[in-house]
């Protein structure tokens, strides 16, 4: 109907140069606008596009402050160095740590001098570094301090990774961020990948396991034996736990260098008392080995905790101090200050904090 009313002329002239012009400009635009509006869709959609932008911001920053420079990173090893790689974290050395020093002394035999010594051991096989190690022991007790002073110690840059990094993610995520651990482990080495809480993330495979899940465990572990297979390759991965019973057998046997950090006994719990109040304001008649003796059941974490308090007791006294005192600082830490801490301490703990026992089924 429509056709009929066109002249027959109209349709079958070939299009004028203007109108052709005009057709090209009508379809740039056509497709710039359609381009445009997909790319917008596709951005709207995908959940992760402002988390990725942030994630390659913060990394290029801690990419420089760890002093890495040229080497380029795919997407997913940026969000994973954005969340992984903490610079600060390399302050801790051996000297933060007491009552430690067995568990010490066979790291850097273990692990410490093969990896600065590597050219002694380079013809054996047997003493290579191991590339899995495992810290277990109750909550509290200086695993974390340890790892990160292995690192320092040895040179290597510290991946701290949160299970949660790969476990929160979308379908299919996962698996690829889990490459990339692995991948920026290799480009950042020499590298320490540390696990906390590793059971929460490789506990024993179950039939309930949501199929990425599985998927993702049975990667992480292929990828684990990839570094096996290198010999020159510097990646090690340190896991803690407070519950190695939990652990999947196929993850045990990948850590055949195991260090139990247990609750410290007395002279240990003196020894960390001694280093957490090195440069605080005590008073000298404070008993440090009575104190030790009182804290049976403490961790490291507890009794640091029990001297904050104690500190703060000092502070509310100068805080609340009679307007008019002559007094213009903070007095010293007395043992009755300690005292308090202690009590109120021991009545957290025994008010439903989860019990500190652990399965030494690895002894
Ligand atoms: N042996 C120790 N020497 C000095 N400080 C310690 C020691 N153990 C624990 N601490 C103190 O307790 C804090 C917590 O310790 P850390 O994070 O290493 O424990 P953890 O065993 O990794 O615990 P979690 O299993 O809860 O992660 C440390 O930051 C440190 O201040």
């Amino acid at each position: 109907m429509v056709l009929k009313e066109i002249p027959a002329d109209n349709i079958t002239r070939p299009l004028g140069r203007n109108e052709v012009i005009g057709l090209l400009f009508r379809l740039t635009i056509f497709g710039a606008v359609t381009y445009f509006t997909i790319k917008w869709m596709v951005d709207a959609i995908d959940p992760t596009r402002k988390q990725k932008m942030e994630a390659q911001k913060q990394a290029e920053k801690l990419m420089k402050q760890i002093g890495v420079h040229n080497v380029k990173l795919s997407e997913y090893e940026m969000s994973i160095a954005a969340h992984l790689v903490d610079p600060l974290s390399m302050h801790i050395t051996w000297r933060d740590i007491a009552g430690l020093d067995e568990v010490i002394t066979e790291l850097k035999d273990s692990v410490i001098l093969p990896i600065q010594k590597s050219y002694l051991f380079e013809s054996s096989k047997l003493l290579q570094p191991p590339k899995g190690v495992l810290l277990y022991g109750p909550p509290g007790c200086g695993k974390t301090l340890i790892a990160k002073a292995t690192a320092k110690e040895a040179g290597f840059r510290f991946i701290n990774l949160q299970p949660s990094t790969l476990t929160d993610k979308w379908y299919g995520e996962s698996q690829k961020l889990a490459a990339a651990v692995f991948s920026l482990a290799i480009k950042l080495q020499p590298s320490i990948i540390f696990i906390d809480e590793i059971d929460s993330f490789l506990r024993n495979r179950s039939s309930t396991d949501h199929e990425a899940t599985a998927m993702m465990k049975a990667q992480f572990m292929s990828l684990w034996d990839g570094l096996d297979t290198d010999y020159k390759c510097q990646v090690i991965i340190m896991g803690a736990t407070n519950r190695p019973q939990d652990l999947d057998s196929a993850i045990l046997r990948r850590m055949p260098t195991r260090f139990h950090i247990n609750q410290p006994g007395v002279k240990q719990r003196q020894s960390i008392l001694r280093l957490i109040l090195e440069n605080e304001k005590v008073e000298a008649d404070v008993d440090l080995r009575k104190i030790a003796e009182n804290t049976e059941g403490f961790s490291g974490s507890d009794l640091k905790e029990m001297c904050r308090d104690a500190a703060l007791f000092c502070v509310r006294d100068f805080v609340h101090a009679e307007d008019g005192s002559e007094e213009d600082f903070i007095r010293p830490i007395q043992q009755t200050d300690f005292q308090k801490a202690m009590e109120k301490m021991k009545r957290s703990k025994s008010a439903g904090t989860p019990s500190m026992m652990l399965d030494t089924a690895l002894d």
